[in-house]
């Protein structure tokens, strides 16, 4: 990444820009005025719902984490549990499974410096209705403490950061908590950067650490709109909201289909006050964020560049994840031709990622995969290492 960038501040200024940004206004709805400037002029006095009915987030919500039979009846009509399988595999052609294509994988990462990039919900702990319950099993957790032991390993959550770290609980693993925009990592690895995004701080065990927070100007906002948020939400039984410290999110999974509309028009009402916050999608979940220039892409590239692996043909990235925010991620890897964006789904959806694993307990056994392979090639190492002691000058003139 070009430390540039990092340099600069990610808050984009340029109001036009934010509109561009700003997810939700249906470009139907922009009317040419005079020259090149664009007014917002309602086609026609609005409807209870025409807002979020226009701006596409109720088509959104209603693809978001779509059933098994519903997202296969969008590509086949109905289908029977075999048929399934059958557009199943056929989606796989163009994105393969990561465990079938392991050795692929390992033949690119010898004498590589392999880096393991994970997302939370999902990938290491299974979709549940409460969000307050998503863990991931201690077979997972251990999976992931193998693999950070030989790999630099990340997480990249849209959670809190300190909320992933209380359901992960591993310290030897790179926290990026609220989609990237809440980075920390060990003071050594210090950029020689000065931003007032970068602050020092010390983590849990009392270790320094850097934190990059490149949206900390939002966080009063993002309070007090997740204060309205939980105020709005409070009369929509099922629906809950979280505040992340950096974005919030209103989670709509326990919410009757038919309030959708409601709830969205709600979060739309909340939102027109705040110009400079957006809305994204994710599974089941709005999400309101600040207009920056910063994701998980970007979250990717920084922490390459903080562990000084960054510009380097030696170093193989990885990255799982199974949401919409992770496209971006597997964007940057895709654009730049480096390493592996691998998508989690268990139903054929379009990616940017190059392969696929079904669901957390295929995800849990590529890295146990990446565990075996490196514990074999460092036995490999070990004993060829063994070897050449034993055929010493010394032990071979003593032959003699
Ligand atoms: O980037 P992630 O680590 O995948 O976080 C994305 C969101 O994950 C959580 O919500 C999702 O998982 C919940 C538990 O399984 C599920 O109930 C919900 O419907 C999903 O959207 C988390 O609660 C959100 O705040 C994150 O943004």
């Amino acid at each position: 990444m070009d430390l540039g960038s990092a340099n600069a501040s990610p808050v984009l200024a340029d109001p036009a820009l934010i509109n561009q940004t700003r997810i939700g206004f249906h470009s139907s709805v922009f009317t040419r005025s005079s020259g090149t400037s664009y007014s917002l002029i309602p086609k026609k006095k609005p409807g209870k719902f025409d807002d979020v009915l226009s701006n596409g987030w109720l088509d959104a919500m209603q693809s978001s984490s779509p059933p098994r039979k519903k997202m296969l009846k969008d590509v086949g009509v109905e289908l029977a549990s075999d048929d399934n399988e059958v557009v199943y595999y056929s989606w796989m052609l163009k994105y393969p499974s990561a465990l079938k294509s392991f050795d692929r994988i390992i033949n690119r990462a010898n004498n590589k410096e392999v880096v393991i990039f994970l997302d939370y919900d999902g990938t290491l702990s299974p979709i549940v209705d409460d969000p307050n319950r998503a863990f991931m099993s201690s077979d997972m957790r251990s999976a992931v403490k193998g693999v950070a032991k030989y790999f630099p390993t990340a997480i990249i959550s849209g959670r809190s950061r300190d909320k992933v770290y209380e359901l992960v609980g591993l310290t030897e693993l790179f926290y990026a908590g609220s989609h990237g925009m809440d980075i920390m990592f060990p003071a050594k690895n210090t950029i020689s950067i000065n931003h007032t995004n970068y602050i020092r701080s010390t983590d849990k065990q009392g270790k320094e650490v850097n934190l990059f927070q490149p949206a900390r100007e939002f966080i009063p906002m993002i309070d007090e709109v997740y204060r309205t948020l939980v105020e709005v939400a409070k009369d929509i039984p099922g629906a809950l909201v979280e505040n992340h410290k950096f974005c919030t999110s209103v989670h709509y999974r326990n919410v009757d289909e038919k309030s959708w509309p409601t709830i969205a028009q709600c979060v739309h009402d909340v939102l027109k006050d705040y110009p400079r916050l957006r809305l994204t999608h994710g599974r089941k979940v709005l999400e309101v964020r600040p207009v920056i220039d910063w994701d998980k892409g970007k979250a990717v590239e920084f922490l390459l560049e903080s562990l000084g692996l960054s510009n380097s043909d030696d170093v193989l990235p990885i990255y799982i994840g199974d949401d919409r925010t992770d496209e971006d991620a597997f964007k940057v890897l895709r654009e730049k031709n480096r390493g592996y964006g691998i998508l989690v789904s268990s139903v054929p959806k379009e990616s940017k990622a190059f392969l696929s694993l079904r669901d957390p307990s295929e995800v849990k056994d590529f890295l146990k995969s990446l565990i075996k392979w490196k514990e074999q090639i460092s036995g490999i190492d070990k004993r060829s290492k063994e070897a050449v002691k034993h055929t010493s000058p010394q032990f071979v003139f003593r032959g003699f």
